[in-house]
């Protein structure tokens, strides 16, 4: 019985099945938990919904980014980008029932007796694990509901970009959603900046990793996270996990097995067919 951590999936299905193979994954005996952006850029996202929500309660799932984009593609509120390559998922005769299921996915996974909390982005030092729990269940709920098309409509922007108990409806959604599948680095406040995608150590003063922030939740909890391929999985403290290693653009799917914290990599198809160079200049 293990349980299986893997990041940013990204319509990879031949790496993920590969990867699952790799670690000899047993479906009813073990779990395996994925960091959210399951679809957009690679080629096969309509497999991996298909084949993730086959999974039942072995998988836990957190939504990102990309699976709120499409979730507003598929209502008709924002636009089919060719990049994402998420056509055929759109136009699968079992696009409703997937985009339903994926709707009701959670934003943050919480495992008390591991001690061990997922979210796509991360956790904003700016919350104890109560309200991140409470902002999570908030957005659940909307995403839930049927009236989930207004929510998705509103989401998109940057602000507000600061945590605060006065902030009320729509304003307060985006910012939930936006810290637990957008962030990437924060003020000294906590404060999040939704601008900076570069690598820690070109970051503009004063910004830091939100991760490099110390947190009521870090500081109790383990936290796994994905989102962010640039930093290929290295550079966060002790009991911090970010697990996206791009494979979408030619880097790898990366597995980490939370019993014994064994890693497991499988490369990106896409390096395969192209060769390093071109992969990697992508
Ligand atoms: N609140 C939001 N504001 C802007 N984009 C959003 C928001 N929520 C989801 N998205 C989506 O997230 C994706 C961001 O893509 P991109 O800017 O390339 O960042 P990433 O590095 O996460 O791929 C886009 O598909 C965008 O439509």
């Amino acid at each position: 019985m293990s349980t299986y951590l893997i990041g940013d999936v990204h319509g990879c299905y031949d790496e993920l099945i590969a990867l699952l193979k790799q670690v000899d994954f047993t479906p009813g005996t073990d779990t395996l938990w994925l960091t959210g952006d399951l679809v957009a850029r690679g080629p096969g996202s309509l497999e991996v919904l298909r084949y993730v929500k086959s999974l039942g309660d072995s998988v836990r799932v957190v939504l990102g980014n990309h699976d709120l984009h499409l979730l507003a593609v598929f209502a008709g509120i924002s636009r089919n980008k060719p990049k994402d390559r998420i056509t055929p998922l759109l136009d699968a005769p079992d696009a409703d029932e997937l985009i339903n299921w994926l709707r009701r996915q959670p934003l943050l996974q919480v495992d008390e007796e591991k001690k061990l909390v997922m979210a796509h982005a991360g956790i904003t030092p700016q919350w104890d694990l109560d309200t991140a729990k409470e902002c999570a269940r908030d957005v659940e709920a909307v995403l839930a509901s049927d009236s989930y098309p207004f929510f998705l409509d509103a989401m998109y922007g940057d602000m507000p970009n600061n945590w605060s108990l006065e902030l009320s409806g729509v304003a307060r959604l985006r910012f939930i959603s936006n810290a637990f599948t957008r962030m990437r680095y924060c003020f000294p406040n906590g404060q999040l900046d939704m601008y900076c995608k570069d690598v820690p150590e070109n970051a503009p003063t004063p910004l830091k990793p939100w991760f490099a922030i110390p947190g009521p939740v870090t500081d109790h909890y383990s936290v796994i996270f994905g989102h962010w391929a640039s930093l290929e999985g290295k550079g966060t403290p002790e009991g911090i996990y970010g697990l996206d290693t791009g494979c979408c653009w030619g880097g790898d799917l990366t597995c980490l097995r939370w019993e014994d914290k064994a890693y497991f990599i499988q490369p990106s198809n896409r390096r395969l067919d192209l060769g390093e160079d071109e992969a990697v200049a992508s």
